[in-house]
């Protein structure tokens, strides 16, 4: 057997010892009856609940650039969004799948802080990786993660069960990510607030929890394309049409100075991706304990619209007080 602790390349480690190392961090949840390390993972579904399995790749170049962020913080939020899709469907995660395709110049040490990083967000949100696949990549750093999760049935938030006339909430503030990324790719160094929101997202998990066992929320989706085109998702679903106030969108302070400088940059605010807060419907008797909710979780939950018929499409109330009919945009893969 090879000893692992002189190790530094992923040569030396190889394809097992790799495994062997990811495995040795990894905690095991009491769902999980067989974990890393044979064919299949074997895990238990609590009773009474659906299962929710959802799945997301990180690509180097489409998703992050390995110069802009350290290790330890793609293993996060690799680990976070993922996470955030339990999330808006107001469920519980409880096991996860890393694929990894590995460059051959990454250190060793990249990847254990990398699986580091991955593990310490799985651990927060209490759950465990189970399993995954590592192979070898021939340029770029590929990740593949996929959760699972469970919500009792009757208290699953989907996209398709918002009603007319119910109000529009969003989670935390918009655009910060979508800020980060454009100073970045202009050469420009964001705020440390601004990394942390790009590099380091929060899945809303206690938020999501709340909304679906209180009965608050009718609908929901976490916002990771930009928040006009995962409305869109919900009003296509839903079949109806809603109207936006731009005024109430919530920026977080940093954005908000940066905007009053900058006002051509005011789309990243609605179509800006990777802000990872939940967008929910509401019945409006629920702002009280919508409001209650925020406190206690020390999260803001800001009320930015109203859902209407379909014949009335998406319009924004812009800040100069102008209706304007808008499209459903936001990030897509083989558009921007
Ligand atoms: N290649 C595919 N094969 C089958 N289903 C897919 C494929 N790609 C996406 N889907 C499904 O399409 C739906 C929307 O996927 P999408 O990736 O846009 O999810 P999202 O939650 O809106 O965004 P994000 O990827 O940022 O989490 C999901 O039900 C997803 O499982
Ligand atoms: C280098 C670099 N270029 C562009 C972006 C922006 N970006 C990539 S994927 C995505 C939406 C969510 O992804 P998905 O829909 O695949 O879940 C966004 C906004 C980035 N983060 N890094
Ligand atoms: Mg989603």
């Amino acid at each position: 057997m090879t000893k692992t602790t002189s190790l530094t390349s992923l040569a030396q480690a190889g394809e097992f010892g790799l495994i062997e190392r990811i495995k040795r961090q990894a905690q095991q949840g009491d769902s999980v009856v067989l974990g890393i390390g044979d064919d299949c993972s074997a895990t238990h579904v609590a009773e009474g609940k659906v299962l929710l399995t959802s799945k997301d790749l990180l690509i180097e170049e489409v998703h992050f650039r390995r110069c802009w962020t350290d290790m330890y913080s793609l293993g996060r939020k690799s680990a976070a969004v993922n996470l955030s899709d339990i999330a808006a469907m107001g469920g519980t995660p409880h096991h996860l799948y890393l694929g990894v395709g590995l460059p051959a110049d990454l250190s060793l040490a990249e990847v254990d802080n990398f699986s580091r990083g991955f593990l310490d967000e799985v651990d927060q949100a209490g759950a465990s990786l189970c399993g995954g696949d590592t192979c070898r990549s021939s340029d770029k750093l590929i990740i593949s993660v996929t959760v699972q999760g469970s919500v009792s049935a009757t208290q699953m938030l989907s996209r398709k069960t918002a009603q007319e006339g119910e109000a529009l909430f969003v989670s935390g503030t918009l655009g910060d990510s979508a800020l980060a990324l454009a100073l970045l790719l202009r050469g420009e160094n964001p705020s440390d607030f601004l990394c942390q929101r790009h590099h380091r997202p929060t899945p809303r998990l206690a938020l999501g929890q709340a909304l679906a066992q209180q009965g608050i929320a009718t609908s929901m989706i976490d916002i990771s394309d930009g928040l006009l085109s995962d409305l869109g998702h919900i009003l296509k679903q839903s079949a109806l049409g809603a109207h936006i106030d731009q005024q109430q969108i919530p920026l977080s302070s940093d954005t908000r100075q940066h905007l009053h400088d900058h006002p051509a940059d005011e789309d990243l605010i609605l179509q800006g991706g990777e802000d990872y807060e939940l967008l929910f419907s509401a019945p409006s008797c629920c702002s009280d304990a919508i409001d209650a909710l925020g406190h206690r979780l020390n999260l803001p939950l800001t009320r930015i619209g109203t859902l209407l018929a379909a014949e009335q499409g998406l319009t924004l109330v812009q800040l100069n007080g102008q209706e304007q009919r808008v499209e459903a945009r936001g990030f897509n893969h083989f558009r921007s």
